[in-house]
């Protein structure tokens, strides 16, 4: 127990001191001061009314002492309050900073698709704001109650010793309440969780431009209301059962402090009557008592602040500290092994594949070379696992049984970042960014962006942006947008580097495809050009254009491209069938038809389709 929090606090400060050391000790010594503040005041208001009781004796220093503790206790809250914002503002930036570069960093897929760690994710992003000085802030807080409970605790030692019994077994009550109720706050987050993301999920498909069409074709409207509505409701009925427990342990410890002070009271009004205690005294008495009850909720606010931030700080630091979901090569004899241009080619070898424990074979024992500087082709059913290699290609995931070997080295012996600059691919499920024209292609090669949005390209940045548009066959439409490829792709956002705002334009399928293209064209010098259905979406002339450019550009280049077109991989060198998770034929386009096996079914199929054939003779 003591050791998690003593590590969880290490972290905390640790993040706070690298966030600015001044800061941090500016506020450890404000929470000094404020604690020490209302023992003062305490002190000097039993000086003064002493001194007033007391004919003769002069007040007037007491007095001025009195009203400049006044001064202070009116504006050091606000300076504290005010220091706290900028330590929770400048931590925020470097643990979100170090959060994001974490899951940027995480070289595979399946942390991302693992619904655990997913959660995990979203209750660090959660924490990583706040949570780091809510931990330091708590600590702080609860510090600075315990200084304030110490300095009356000894004053009412001083006075009466009894009185510190009841006082104190009080605040051990709330203390413990106050523990279970932050442990049960923090479960109920992580328990809402699942229903916040679900509810999240069904408000936004409600407002997203990508699902309007088919929600109000289908009518989906009220059905994702109405889910989202359920949600909230679970949402709520957790909220109000921790609000319940709340009044309950808050009042109770409410009461019990009521009741103490009102006890403590009693006792000294009649012992200052018996002459036991003198005017001085029983203001003292008033103010300490008082004092433990606002310094036992200090504390207790304090320990519950941080204990929960704590249990939320824990999720960040697992995501930040996870370890990466593809092992690194290690360096043999202090050099790091490299990835070498390909000049062999890549091979599976006896590769085997699935995406969880639990699920079926998506590879089976695939065997398959894609030689250096030609055209392979990838072709077969859906489902056939052609996606899925892809993803083996550029290290997504490991294999699950067999190996991959980039010029005979296996992947997993090689750095992932920089085999996968060696790589240049289109996805079938390609990204549309919310960018410009020019940024969408820029992502491509992360060096040709400015690293500031509003910075000014490089020219020669820019120059090769626009080559690969025209390899795309993208050069003519983008220039052609309102403002070039300084056009955003999107009418989400306005412009951030011009200031005419009515500029969002919005692409076509195909349009788009080109643009994707466009991207992965943009690494030149890549050794493998992976093309992933990179024509599904254009019309018969520009897929003609894009794919004779596309041979050019693979001239002599190490290319693989997957297709359910099969005219655009005729003239691959060598095409591949998968099917069902194996390598079903291999051949190039002349001998798989004349084998008469799977691929050439699959082409006389569609190029039946481009005859008169009665449709009776071309579905058998
Ligand atoms: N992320 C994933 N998690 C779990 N299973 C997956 C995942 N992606 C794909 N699969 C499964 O793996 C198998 C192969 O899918 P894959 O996408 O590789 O096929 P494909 O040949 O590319 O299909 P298509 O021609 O439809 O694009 C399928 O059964 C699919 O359900």
């Amino acid at each position: 127990m003591i050791r998690p929090i003593a590590s969880s606090l290490a972290a905390a400060t640790e993040l706070a001191w690298s966030s600015g050391r001044g800061r941090l000790l500016l506020r450890v010594a404000l929470a000094l001061m404020v604690s020490a503040m209302p023992v003062v005041v305490a002190w000097l208001t039993k000086a003064v009314l002493d001194r007033l009781a007391t004919p003769g004796a002069s007040l007037t220093f007491p007095v001025l002492l009195l009203a400049l503790a006044g001064v202070g206790v009116a504006f050091l809250p606000e300076v504290t309050q005010y220091l706290e914002g900028e330590l929770e503002r400048a931590i925020g930036l470097i643990a979100r900073g170090r959060l994001y570069a974490a899951i940027a960093g995480m070289p595979g897929l399946r942390r991302f698709e693992d619904p655990r760690f997913h959660d995990r994710i979203a209750l660090a992003t959660q924490a990583g704001p706040s949570g780091p000085s809510d931990v330091v802030g708590g600590a702080l807080g609860g510090a600075q109650g315990l200084l304030t409970l110490t300095g009356f605790v000894a004053t009412l030692a001083v006075l009466s010793p009894w009185m510190l019994v009841p006082v104190l077994a009080a605040g051990a009550i709330a203390l413990n309440g106050q523990l279970r109720l932050s442990r049960y706050r923090a479960e109920t987050i992580a328990r809402l969780g699942q229903a916040s993301r679900r509810e999240f999920f069904f408000a936004q498909l409600l407002t997203s431009v990508g699902a309007a069409k088919e929600v109000r074709l289908y009518g989906l409207g009220g059905l994702f209301g109405t889910r989202m509505l359920a949600e909230l409701r679970r949402i709520n009925a957790g909220h109000r059962s921790l609000g319940r427990r709340e009044v309950l342990i808050q009042g109770t410890h409410g009461i019990l402090g009521a009741g103490v002070a009102g006890a403590g009271l009693f006792w000294a009004v009649t012992t200052a009557r018996a002459g036991g205690l003198t005017i001085g005294d029983v203001s003292m008495f008033i103010l300490a008592t008082a004092g433990v009850q606002n310094g036992l909720t200090i504390v207790i606010h304090g320990v519950g602040r941080m204990h929960e931030a704590m249990l939320l700080f824990g999720h960040y630091r697992f995501v930040v500290g996870a370890e990466p979901d593809l092992p690194e090569p290690v360096a043999v004899n202090g050099s790091r092994p490299s990835v070498r241009p390909l000049t062999k080619g890549i091979e599976l070898r006896d590769v085997w594949f699935r995406y969880g424990d639990d699920l079926p074979w998506a590879l089976r024992g695939v065997n398959l070379t894609i030689p250096a500087g030609r055209a392979t082709a990838l072709v077969g059913p859906n489902g056939g696992g052609k996606s899925t290699l892809v993803k083996l290609l550029c290290r997504f995931y490991d294999p699950t049984r067999g190996a991959v070997l980039w010029d005979g080295v296996d992947l997993r012996e090689l750095p992932v970042a920089e085999l996968r600059r060696r790589i240049g691919t289109v996805f079938q499920d390609f990204m549309a960014y919310e960018l410009s024209a020019a940024e969408n292609i820029g992502v491509g090669d992360p060096a040709v962006l400015p690293a500031d949005a509003l910075a000014d390209w490089e020219r020669g940045d820019r120059a090769r942006v626009v080559d690969a548009a025209l390899r795309a066959g993208c050069h003519e439409t983008l220039t052609g947008l309102p403002n070039g490829y300084e056009t955003m792709l999107s009418r989400t956002f306005d412009p951030i580097n011009h200031d005419d705002p009515a500029t969002g334009v919005l692409l076509s399928g195909g349009q788009w495809q080109r643009v994707a293209l466009a991207r992965a064209l943009l690494r030149d010098d890549a050794d493998l050009l992976v093309l992933d259905e990179p024509s599904s979406g254009l019309d018969a002339e520009a897929e003609y254009e894009v794919h004779r450019r596309l041979r050019d550009h693979r001239d002599g280049r190490t290319s693989l491209l997957i297709s359910h077109r099969l005219s655009t991989v005729r003239d691959a060198d060598s095409i591949i069938v998968l099917s069902g998770g194996t390598v079903a034929e291999e051949g190039s386009h002349a001998a798989l038809l004349g084998h008469g096996g799977l691929y050439a079914r699959l082409f006389g199929l569609q190029a039946s389709g481009y005859l008169d054939a009665p449709q009776d003779q071309v579905w058998t």
